[in-house]
């Protein structure tokens, strides 16, 4: 990624402003539980950082502080390989898992290597957008000989991982005053992807973009990023691009479309994207929880009423998904599709 090759550089109006002024940061959250702080008080601070930010970090998260460290070093020793090595690997149109560096975000190319793996192994997808096409096509990873304990770790992270959707998941509901269990039935075979992140130094981090601006179609995505910074978060009040603050030992969690869509809008899926810098490589590990393919997404009917029709129309989750992505193979010419496509107009 020597060279700076046109297909990086991002329209004028989204082109990076490089200065970091201090502004106020997401919400920080305390998953623990004590005698000074019931569930309530949990409940309360989730769904108020979902509908203010979209986005907020947790600590106390009970993912095993000493896994996020071994994934981010074997993230490195991974990234750190000669090309060939890491080609090894390398997805495709047929096989979605593996290596990849040509990713496009909105149609320009992303500053970013990735590496992408499915916790459970299969899993299971639509095979095309096409509505009548009932065909199911199988996902399955691709693991690298190197480092010998890449695979391991990766798995340990993405089962810990993984708990914590769950619990979150749960969170989310209460805070929209559904039972807990509201929303599991919907990620019976549901898809666990993670993704390495590996963005290296730019040589024009004023033009380009780690990741341009997207908004997740997740129904939650849980971020581990490292110390060096870079994500920022559209905020919802002004549309001003706000930095993530890295802070030591927390995970970052983001509403993504689907809860958007099941919450009727109560919570919004909120757009971010990644800055680069010239001096230090940046490492991030997103894992993004998809409902099983073959759901219907629509907004929950405890949430609509005559007062708050619903804003969406249904749609099969696993078709939205493989049109979503696409433009991740190739440069299209049109905008992928959205959520905004289903949008009931007022
Ligand atoms: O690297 C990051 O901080 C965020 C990456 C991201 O938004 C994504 O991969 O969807
Ligand atoms: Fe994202």
């Amino acid at each position: 990624m020597g060279e700076v090759d046109s297909a990086f550089i991002q329209a004028t109006g989204h082109r990076p402003k490089l200065d970091t002024t201090e502004v106020e940061g997401i919400p920080l959250i305390d998953l623990s539980i004590s005698d000074t702080r019931d569930i309530k008080e949990l409940v309360s601070e989730i769904g108020n950082a979902c509908q203010r930010w979209g986005f907020f970090q947790v600590i106390n998260h009970g993912v095993p502080l000493e896994l996020c460290a071994r994934i981010k070093k074997a993230a490195k020793t991974f990234f750190d390989q000669t090309m060939e090595e890491k080609r090894k690997v390398k997805r495709d149109e047929v096989n979605a898992m593996g290596y990849h560096d040509s990713e496009h975000t909105k149609n320009v190319r992303d500053w970013k290597e990735v590496f992408d793996f499915l916790l459970k192994d299969p899993s299971f997808v639509a095979a095309s957008p096409e509505p009548e096409d009932k065909e199911i096509r199988t996902l399955t990873n691709q693991w690298p000989e190197n480092p010998p304990e890449f695979r391991n770790v990766c798995q340990e992270y993405a089962r810990e991982v993984e708990k914590l959707g769950y619990k979150l998941l749960e969170l989310i509901s209460l805070s929209l005053g559904l039972p807990a269990n509201q929303l599991t039935g919907c990620f019976k075979d549901h898809i666990t992807m993670l993704r390495l992140n590996y963005y290296p130094p730019c040589t024009c981090p004023d033009l380009a973009l780690g990741v341009g601006r997207h908004k997740d179609a997740s129904a939650i995505t849980i971020l581990a990023q490292d110390d060096v910074g870079g994500l920022q978060v559209k905020r919802k009040s002004d549309g001003d691009w706000i930095p993530v603050k890295p802070i030591p030992n927390a995970l970052i969690i983001n509403v993504g479309d689907t809860v958007q869509v099941w919450s009727n809008e109560f919570y919004e899926s909120v757009e971010h994207r990644v800055v680069v810098n010239s001096e230090r490589e940046r490492f991030s590990v997103p894992v993004f929880f998809f409902p099983s393919h073959y759901v219907m997404v629509k907004p929950l009917e405890e949430l609509v009423n005559e007062q708050n029709p619903a804003k969406y129309k249904e749609y099969n989750f696993g078709k939205f998904f493989v049109a979503r992505n696409r433009s991740d193979y190739k440069k299209l010419e049109v905008e992928n599709i959205q959520i905004h496509n289903f949008k009931i107009s007022d």
